[in-house]
């Protein structure tokens, strides 16, 4: 691509974009895989803002880049952008983040994603430190940011839905790709519970980056916060302890060593103490508690009972890709229809005296880094599905920990069904050992978690209510996990549909004549 106009005047060369638009970004976008739009029908993309960033001897351009759909809402996505002329600068970018080759001006160079660009996150390390105002850009120092006068960055080689970069091995920042109109729950979540909550298992917030216009809402950028040494996530830990379950299996020998119990213990201790420092006093609205209203119960109700009815027809028209256990699970499922509509219903109007708190949202094993003796959670944008506002809903906390205790049985579950060690034990006893795991292990997790409340607590009303929200949010979290798995992970389908099973059988025994009646008194057996 040639343009007469210079890199310092990009922000007002809209041929420049215009040629861009066209004929760079859509192949370019698309390889990108914080990009969410591959599988949607795209009408096309433009550069919707540019946020010009200045550094000592070069200029930035923080592009906000539209990405519009004939199927649907257009999105805006952060695409940071440098032009490097130096071929020793270049090639420390991987050519992943090459755009395309471009003459701007009288210099010929490489148009590249800014992150990868030494230079530019050494910008954005010196305005987050000066607490910066760059335009409509605004730099907010948090406390635990210290000064430094060598800045040795890199970016992290994880790639997920938004890009993470690491500053002298003490920082971590995530720059956000897909942007919303309305502050990030994350930098709210991470500064209340650092700051107001004193909430230890979270990596201390450093500051975060928005994009201002008068008048209306910021738009968060990008959050810094400590690095963490970690040698691996939760799911990744779990997935060792159940190496020593699962050679043990095929000899016939139960085995769960006393370490595992107390770390899950562990696990569920912090959770607690998350979701107690989420409860603390505040005057912030946005953070105080509240009780079950019937506005709430309406709009989970009704949000259940869409996602029901896509999971539906997304398995009537999977089904004949399901293996045989699949399909017996999925038949259960589709029965069970007119029981779980009525236990959704009743959710709808019955009075609950537990509280409503802000929740971690999108809570599993994969979001809890395990350090050497401890746990730290990371994450708290929340539902990948749902819309910004719809993240800040308050919830039972027991809805993450109904995502928590659906992680267990992934883990297990994906260990003991794909597994060369247990290829010769028939499916079905195989489902008892698994079962037996995890029902000892959700037990553990949630007699600590509880324990850690002391009794009574105003967070939840009685064991009964307890229970009752337990099975609501375990079920909803099953059925969202389905639509995941068929789109993403076919083979493992059946993980959802069990867990969606178990909960129908505890439906059942709620029913007039099942046998929860007489058990009314028994909390938290839920199989
Ligand atoms: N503070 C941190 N310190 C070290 N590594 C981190 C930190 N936060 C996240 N990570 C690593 O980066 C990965 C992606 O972070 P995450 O917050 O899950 O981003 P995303 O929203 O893109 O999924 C994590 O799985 C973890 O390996
Ligand atoms: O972490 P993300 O926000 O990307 O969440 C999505 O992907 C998760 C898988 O990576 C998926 O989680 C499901 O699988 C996990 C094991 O891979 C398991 O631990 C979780 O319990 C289960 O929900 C998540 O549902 C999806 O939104």
């Amino acid at each position: 691509m040639i343009t007469t106009q210079p890199w310092t005047s990009f922000l007002i060369d809209t041929d420049s974009q215009q040629l861009l638009s066209e004929t760079v970004l859509p192949a370019y976008i698309n390889t990108c895989r914080w990009f969410a739009g591959k599988a949607r029908q795209q009408a096309g993309f433009s550069f919707s803002t540019i946020l010009p960033l200045p550094a000592s001897e070069s200029i930035f351009y923080l592009a906000i880049i539209e990405a519009r759909y004939s199927d649907g809402e257009p999105e805006q996505y952060l695409l940071p952008l440098s032009f490097i002329t130096d071929a020793s600068v270049l090639s420390n970018v991987p050519e992943k983040g090459w755009l395309t080759e471009v003459t701007f001006g009288n210099a010929t160079g490489q148009l590249v994603d800014a992150i990868y660009d030494a230079d530019f996150r050494e910008a954005l390390y010196h305005n987050l430190l000066a607490n910066r105002i760059e335009g409509d850009i605004s730099f907010q120092k948090g406390k635990g940011l210290l000064a430094s006068d060598t800045v040795l960055s890199r970016v992290l080689p994880v790639d997920s839905s938004n890009s993470a970069l690491v500053f002298n091995e003490m920082y971590f920042m995530k720059l956000y790709r897909k942007l919303f109109s309305l502050t990030n729950p994350e930098v709210e979540m991470v500064a209340f519970l650092t700051e107001t909550g004193g909430f230890e298992a979270i990596p201390a917030y450093a500051g975060s980056f928005t994009w201002q216009q008068p008048g209306q809402a910021d738009v968060t950028l990008g959050m810094m916060q400590r690095m963490v040494a970690n040698d691996k996530d939760s799911w990744a830990m779990t997935g060792d302890y159940l190496n020593d379950f699962l050679y043990a299996v095929p000899n016939r020998v139960f085995m769960v060593k006393e370490d595992v119990f107390e770390k899950v213990a562990l696990l569920g201790q912090r959770t607690a103490e998350m979701h107690l420092a989420l409860y603390s006093k505040t005057d912030d609205p946005a953070f105080q508690s509240e009780p079950f209203t019937d506005e709430y119960r309406t709009f989970l109700a009704g949000r259940f009972t869409d996602l029901l009815e896509r999971r539906y027809d997304l398995l009537v028209n999977n089904y004949g890709r399901l293996d045989e256990q699949a399909q017996r699970l999925a038949w259960v499922f589709m029965e069970a229809k007119e029981m779980i509509d009525d236990f959704v219903a009743d959710f709808k109007t019955r009075e609950l005296g537990s509280c409503r708190t802000r929740i971690h949202g999108d809570y599993h094993l994969g979001q809890v880094l395990a350090t050497q003796n401890d746990y730290v959670i990371i994450d708290f944008e929340g539902e990948p599905e749902s819309t910004i506002a719809e993240r800040k809903i308050k919830h039972s906390p027991l809805k993450d920990v109904a995502g928590m205790i659906r992680s267990y049985h992934y883990a297990v579950s994906a260990k003991l069904f794909n597994a060369s060690e247990t290829e010769g034990i028939a499916p079905d006893k195989l489902q008892v050992v698994s079962d037996r795991w995890y029902k000892l292990i959700r037990d553990t997790y949630l007699d600590a978690y509880l324990g850690t409340f002391g009794s009574p607590h105003p967070m939840f009303y009685d064991n009964g209510e307890i229970n009752y929200l337990l099975l609501i949010y375990l079920l909803e979290k099953a059925v969202y996990e389905l639509g995941y798995e068929i789109s993403y992970r076919p083979t493992w389908v059946k993980i959802p549909l069990k867990g969606i099973v178990d909960v129908i059988r505890e439906i059942e025994k709620l029913q007039p004549g099942g046998h929860h009646r007489q058990m009314a008194s028994a909390p938290l057996h839920l199989v």
